[in-house]
């Protein structure tokens, strides 16, 4: 959606900033550093919901010890090619990069490696990861839920089961990435507060009220007895967000093996990532070749009345990062208010723009 301002920062700035007011919450070692750039990283690839708009609530869950602030998770196994963390309700979007970093380099020994995380705390905007992988020529899925918290219901329920449930796939190619980042459900808990926040509807009925009739209006939601958001497909079609949602459920809270039972009643996430290096299956190169040729074939199909041209998942986001890296990056209004009471408190100075027009 349009952000409508043209104040921009330098994305290294950002970074600076974000870092430098973890620190002071109490994060350790490269905590701060890798949980800035990752919130930075998806207002790059215009993610907004889930950039630096997510750096007040994990402050404020840092403060209330909701989440952890230092330390390592714990190794529940570790089998080689198949790994299992307790993530101490650790920052989530630290956890994930560092899940990845482990099986991008053990994908060169192993093939194939899948890492979970149980206990981990919100891991972000998912495509903020992905590069990491496709940058060396792997491919990537990573997908995480929320054992505690729900928003989304079963398709033909009104009663919410699932959170959004999102998953990412990176798939290298002979050019720019493919970048899918996409929830089972047809929005986030993020877009639905921000439009509820700025008194505006989502583009169609993309939820239900607490009575299972399908509505445009995200203050249904917060309601007494909520309302849910719909599985993506929407109200006709939400039996494949549905079967997304549970797939998601499965890979995370199935594999963690961590009983919703034994979950806080608390925010937090169960997160799969794995990484398949191609090299071990039909070869690197043709790899590429397929993967290649498929994005060349879908941009050049003739696009329908009312679409320029037709998009790979992540091309827009990936033209969104080059322009912002060069001329900065257009923040979403109030992210920087919600910051400064934090910048006050801890000492940290004040972000300036950089440029304005
Ligand atoms: N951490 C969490 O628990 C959590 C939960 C849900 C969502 N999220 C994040 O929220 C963000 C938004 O999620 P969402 O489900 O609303 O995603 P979305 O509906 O905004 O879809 C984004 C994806 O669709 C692709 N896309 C959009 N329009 C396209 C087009 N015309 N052609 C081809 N591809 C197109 C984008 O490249 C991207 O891959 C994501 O970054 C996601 O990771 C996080
Ligand atoms: O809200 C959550 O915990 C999940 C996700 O970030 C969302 O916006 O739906």
């Amino acid at each position: 959606m349009a952000t409508g301002h043209s104040v921009r920062y330098p994305a290294a700035d950002l970074s600076r900033y974000a870092a430098q007011l973890f620190a002071a919450a109490g994060c350790d070692g490269d905590k701060p550093n890798t949980i800035a750039a990752a919130l930075v990283e998806a207002d790059l690839l215009g993610h907004t919901t889930h950039g630096l708009q997510l750096a007040p609530t994990y402050l404020g869950e840092l403060e209330s010890g909701g989440m952890t602030p230092h330390g390592e998770p714990d190794v529940v196994a570790d089998r080689g090619a198949a790994v299992t963390w307790d993530g101490r309700r650790l920052p989530g979007v630290w956890l994930t990069a560092r899940a990845v970093d482990l099986a991008v380099d053990r994908a060169a020994t192993y093939g194939v490696v899948t890492v979970v995380i149980r206990q981990s705390h919100h891991i972000g905007c998912l495509a903020a990861f992905l590069q990491r992988a496709t940058d060396r020529g792997l491919m990537i899925t990573i997908a995480s839920s929320d054992p505690a918290v729900a928003s989304v219901a079963p398709f033909g329920g009104r009663k919410a089961v699932f959170t959004p449930n999102p998953f990412a796939v990176g798939i290298p190619t002979d050019g720019d990435p493919i970048l899918i980042d996409i929830s089972a459900s047809i929005t986030t808990n993020g877009m639905a507060g921000r439009l509820r926040r700025e008194g505006k509807r989502f583009p169609g009925p993309w939820a239900l009220d607490a009575t299972g009739q399908p509505t445009d209006d995200p203050t249904e939601l917060f309601a007494d007895p909520p309302g849910t958001l719909l599985p993506t497909g929407g109200a006709d079609h939400g039996h494949k967000g549905y079967g997304l949602a549970l797939m998601v459920e499965a890979l995370t809270q199935g594999l963690t093996g961590f009983g919703r039972a034994e979950a806080p009643r608390r925010w937090g996430a169960s997160v799969f990532v794995q990484v398949i290096d191609p090299a071990v299956f039909g070869g690197a190169d043709a790899f590429r070749r397929e993967t290649g040729w498929l994005a060349a074939t879908c941009r050049a199909t003739p696009p329908v009345p009312g679409v320029d041209a037709v998009r790979l998942p992540g091309e827009r986001g990936l033209a969104n990062k080059r322009r912002a890296l060069a001329v900065g990056v257009d923040l979403y209004p109030g992210i920087l208010e919600a910051l400064a009471p934090f910048a006050k408190k801890y000492g940290v100075q004040e972000l300036a723009p950089q440029s304005e027009g």
